[in-house]
């Protein structure tokens, strides 16, 4: 038996302040651990590329803007194939699962890991987990070969399904160990990502020789370090079918609105940068950015003054945002779904009617509000063209990993480029829309809408003026 497992974050640091945030590495707990030449190197497609294997010290700075006397800050090893590899291709025995929500692209990930493994490492035997987490020890697997998962890109969804809850890492761990399963894909947002990293330490603590690999999924786009998640684009593309729905039936009746809702759990992105790229929408509501419906700098205000300029009006609104409001005039019953995710109240049909009242009852105006939840919809398209491309390099880029010997990663872009990122600095945290950053500030400044943080700080500020006796003209 060698060294016990440690499961302390690797730090590597270098000079000038270079600090390397690196991946746990199968040896770093099976001793003298076997190496391979890499097959990629006998691949006519891949045989002429000029440095084609990625050297072991490069790596990708997590921040790239610099002065000159800035220390040159975390790294992240950077991804791609190694000359030597830890795994013979006849005796890895791969297994991909797809967990939580559904995402664009997923089906395109599973194709593209499928023939990484096939094609450039001669792995033939993967098995597809069905139905999520639960799925290593309550479902059947199926088969992957290329020839099966030559079409399924073009589809939506994930042609493994999925699942919330059923996380039982006894249960999976012991079924990775019975079918002798050494390469495992989980693909998956925040809460996958947490289960893997509880896999990856029993499997350490069992001192296994088994791969665990995440490939980060999340239509909202709230996974901290990598630069985007897939889908993503695909998700912001789909919704600007809705807005422009909204934008026609608004245009066409008197005092027209359009209230769209869109996915965004706890961050804003698509409906921020849905609205950046559309130009039709008067107002974007987010979870990260409080508002308040009633008075001065209110929605209310705004919403009479757009309809008095321009006689219809877009609302973009994340199904994150106001939730404290909607707690507040609906009883919360706080309950949250398989996986521990809290239910969300509908705040798109909330404002709605909350519109409705504002103008119909206390305003006495005819208004014509048309409210819109694409919300699966957008999430159950095929992944657009962009996406496609990006979900091949970060399939690609988790088997190279496996194939190395690199285990407890998510595979993921930063600053452009792939690279391995260690779990915890995955799960550690959410990626949110900064409403001091200068794209809200684009936003805002596009549509022109109330910065309701700003109008309420300011309206405190006046209240604690007043209380201290001092009263602002
Ligand atoms: N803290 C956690 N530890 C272990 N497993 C988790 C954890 N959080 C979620 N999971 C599991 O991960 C899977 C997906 O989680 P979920 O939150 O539904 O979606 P997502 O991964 O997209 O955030 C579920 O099977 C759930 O049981
Ligand atoms: O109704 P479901 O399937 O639980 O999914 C709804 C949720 O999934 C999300 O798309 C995010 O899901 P993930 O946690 O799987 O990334 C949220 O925006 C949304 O609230
Ligand atoms: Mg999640």
């Amino acid at each position: 038996m060698g060294s016990s497992p440690n499961s302390k974050p690797k730090i590597i640091r270098g000079s000038a302040g270079y600090v390397l945030e690196d991946v746990p590495h199968m040896a770093d707990y099976i001793p003298d651990i076997p190496t391979y030449s890499n097959p990629l190197q006998n691949n006519p497609a891949y045989s002429v590329v000029k440095q084609y294997f990625v050297h072991v010290d490069d790596s990708v700075p997590q921040k790239i803007i610099a002065n000159k006397d800035s220390p040159r800050g975390v790294h992240f090893r950077r991804a791609g194939p190694r000359q030597r590899v830890y795994f013979e291709s006849d005796d890895v025995q791969a297994a991909i699962v797809t967990c939580g929500g559904l995402c664009p692209g997923l089906n395109t990930v599973i194709r593209e890991l499928v023939c990484a493994l096939y094609h450039m490492y001669g792995v033939k035997k993967i098995l597809g987990i069905n139905g999520g987490y639960k799925g290593f020890y309550a479902h059947n697997t199926i088969t992957l070969t290329p020839k099966s998962v030559n079409d399924i890109h073009k589809r939506g969804g994930t042609i493994l399904g999925s699942s919330r809850g059923g996380h039982d890492t006894t249960k999976i761990v012991d079924s990775i160990q019975d079918r002798g399963i050494n390469q495992v894909f989980i693909i998956g947002g925040d809460g996958t990502q947490r289960g893997a990293d509880r896999i990856f330490e029993e499997i350490r603590r069992r001192r296994l020789k088994v791969a665990v690999v995440g490939i980060p999924k999340t239509i909202d786009n709230d996974i901290p370090v990598i630069d985007k998640s897939f889908g993503f684009d695909t998700a912001v593309e789909e919704a600007q079918r809705a807005i422009n729905a909204a934008h026609v039936e608004a245009e066409s009746g008197e005092n027209g609105i359009g209230v769209v809702k869109l996915m965004g759990r706890y961050s804003g992105f698509i409906a921020m940068y849905a609205t950046l790229a559309s130009r039709d929408v008067d107002c974007c509501l987010i979870p990260e950015s409080p508002f308040h419906l009633e008075g001065p700098g209110g929605l209310f205000e705004f919403t009479e003054k757009r309809l008095k300029e321009n006689g219809h009006m877009v609302i973009v609104i994340a199904e994150g945002a106001g939730q404290e409001l909607v707690s507040e005039s609906i009883q919360s019953l706080n309950k949250q779904d398989a996986s521990g995710n809290k239910l969300l109240q509908d705040v798109g049909l909330w404002i709605s009617q909350k519109i409705k009242d504002y103008f119909n009852k206390q305003k006495r105006m005819t208004i014509n509000l048309k409210y819109i939840d694409p919300t699966y919809m957008i999430r159950a398209v095929p992944s657009n063209a962009s996406d496609n491309v990006y979900c091949t390099l970060l399939a690609q880029s988790a088997v190279h990993g496996a194939m190395a010997g690199y285990t407890g990663f998510t595979s993921g872009l930063v600053n452009g480029r792939q690279t391995y990122i260690p779990f915890y600095r995955i799960t550690e945290g959410q990626n949110k829309v900064i409403i001091t950053d200068r794209m809200w500030a684009r936003l805002l400044s596009s549509t022109n809408q109330p910065s309701f943080t700003i109008a309420k700080t300011v309206s405190e500020e006046k209240r604690e003026e007043e209380a201290n006796g001092h009263i602002s003209e």
